[in-house]
C-alpha cells in the first residue's frame, strides 16, 4: 500500500485560516494585532527565505511583523541591546533570532536575554524547562509542527518505539521530550552512535533531524514505519531534499513528510501559534487552536 503523505502545506494553510480568524476576533478587545519581531543577522541565503517565509506568513493571517537586518560584524553587546528594545516594545508579542548566527556570535547568551514570555521559538531556557516539566509554555517550533502533523494523521504514539536521530537543542533534544510526554518510548541517536542503521530499524517512529542530506535510506526503516525527515537541505544542481532518501523510503513506510512540503511549513505555522498565543494571553482573550 502506497504511504501515506504527511502534507504540512496543507496543515498550514487549515491552522493559518483558524488564525487568522481568532486575530479577527479578538482585534477589537486587543486594539492591535499581534507583533513577530525576526532578527537576522548576516546574509546566511537560507535564513532569508526562511525569515521572508515568516514575514508573509504573518501578512496572511494579519499579525504584525518586525524585521530587523543586523550586519554579520554586529557586537555582541549590540544585538542584545537590540533584544533588550524589543522586550520592552508593546507592539511585539514574539521575539525570534533567526539561526544560524555569525560564529563570531554567542547565540546561547542571546536567547537567555530575551524575555521568556516573548520567546517565540521557544528556545529561552525557562521555557525549554517548562517543557521538560510538562509545564504550559511556548514550545520549539519545528517538533512542535512535527507532533501536530502527527495529531493530525491520527498516528498513535501511545506506547510506540520511537527514534530521533539528532540532539539539537532546536530540534532533536525537544523532539524526544514531547514524543515522550505523548508516551512514546523514544531513544535519540546521534552522529557518535553506533550501528545507527539498527537503531532506526527499531523504529516504528522515525524523526530524523541530523541535517546531512540523504543520511537515512531503505536500510534504516523497517516495513510500517512513520518516518518524518526534518532535514533541509538545497541541492548544489537546484531543488531541495531532506536528511530521507525519499524514493528509497516512501516504499517502506507507512506515512511520511515529503521535503519541501512537509516539515518545514509547519515550522512556520508553529512560530505564527507561539505569537498568537502569547498576544492573547496578553489580552486575557481564548487560547487560539487549542489542542494542539
Ligand atoms: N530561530 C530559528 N532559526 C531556525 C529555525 C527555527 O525554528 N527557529 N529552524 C530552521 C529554519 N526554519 C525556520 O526558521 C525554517 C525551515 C524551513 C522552512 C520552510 O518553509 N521550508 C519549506 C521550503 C522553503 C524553501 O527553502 O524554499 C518546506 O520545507 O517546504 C521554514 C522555516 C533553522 N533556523
Ligand atoms: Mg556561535
Amino acid at each position: 500500500m502506497a504511504a501515506q503523505r504527511l502534507d504540512g502545506r496543507l496543515l498550514a494553510a487549515q491552522l493559518e485560516t483558524s488564525m487568522a480568524a481568532a486575530i479577527a476576533a479578538g482585534l477589537a478587545k486587543a486594539g492591535r494585532p499581534p507583533g513577530l519581531a525576526v532578527l537576522r543577522v548576516g546574509d546566511d541565503p537560507a535564513s532569508a527565505v526562511y525569515v521572508a517565509n515568516k514575514e508573509k506568513a504573518c501578512a496572511r493571517i494579519g499579525a504584525k511583523s518586525f524585521g530587523s537586518h543586523l550586519p554579520a560584524n554586529i557586537s555582541q553587546a549590540a544585538l542584545e541591546l537590540e533584544l533588550h528594545e524589543l522586550n520592552k516594545n508593546p507592539a511585539v508579542d514574539g521575539i525570534l533570532v533567526q539561526l544560524p548566527v555569525p560564529a563570531s556570535i554567542n547565540d546561547r547568551a542571546l536567547l537567555q536575554v530575551l524575555d521568556p514570555n516573548k520567546d517565540a521559538d521557544g528556545l529561552h531556557p525557562l521555557n525549554l524547562g517548562r517543557l521538560l516539566r510538562g509545564e504550559v509554555g511556548p514550545r520549539s517550533c519545528t517538533p512542535a509542527g512535527v507532533m501536530a502533523l502527527l495529531k493530525q494523521a491520527k498516528l498513535p504514539l501511545e506506547g510506540m518505539r520511537a527514534v530521533v536521530v539528532g540532539r539539537s537543542i532546536l530540534v532533536g533534544q525537544p523532539m524526544a521530550l514531547m514524543l515522550q510526554q505523548a508516551n512514546a518510548t523514544v531513544t535519540i541517536a546521534h552522529s557518535r552512535s553506533l550501528n545507527l542503521e539498527g537503531i532506526c530499524r527499531d523504529a516504528e517512529l522515525l524523526v530524523v533531524a541530523a541535517g546531512k542530506p540523504g543520511l537515512i535510506g531503505a536500510n534504516h526503516v523497517s516495513p510500517g514505519a512513520v518516518v518524518v525527515d526534518v532535514g533541509i537541505h538545497r541541492r548544489p544542481e537546484g531543488g531541495l531534499c531532506g536528511d530521507v532518501r525519499f524514493a528509497e523510503v516512501e516504499p517502506l513506510a507507512r506515512a511520511i513528510t515529503p521535503v519541501p512540503g512537509g516539515v518545514g511549513p509547519m515550522t512556520v505555522t508553529m512560530l505564527l501559534l507561539n505569537t498568537l498565543r502569547m498576544w492573547a494571553q496578553r489580552h486575557a482573550l481564548a487560547e487560539p487552536c487549542q489542542g494542539l
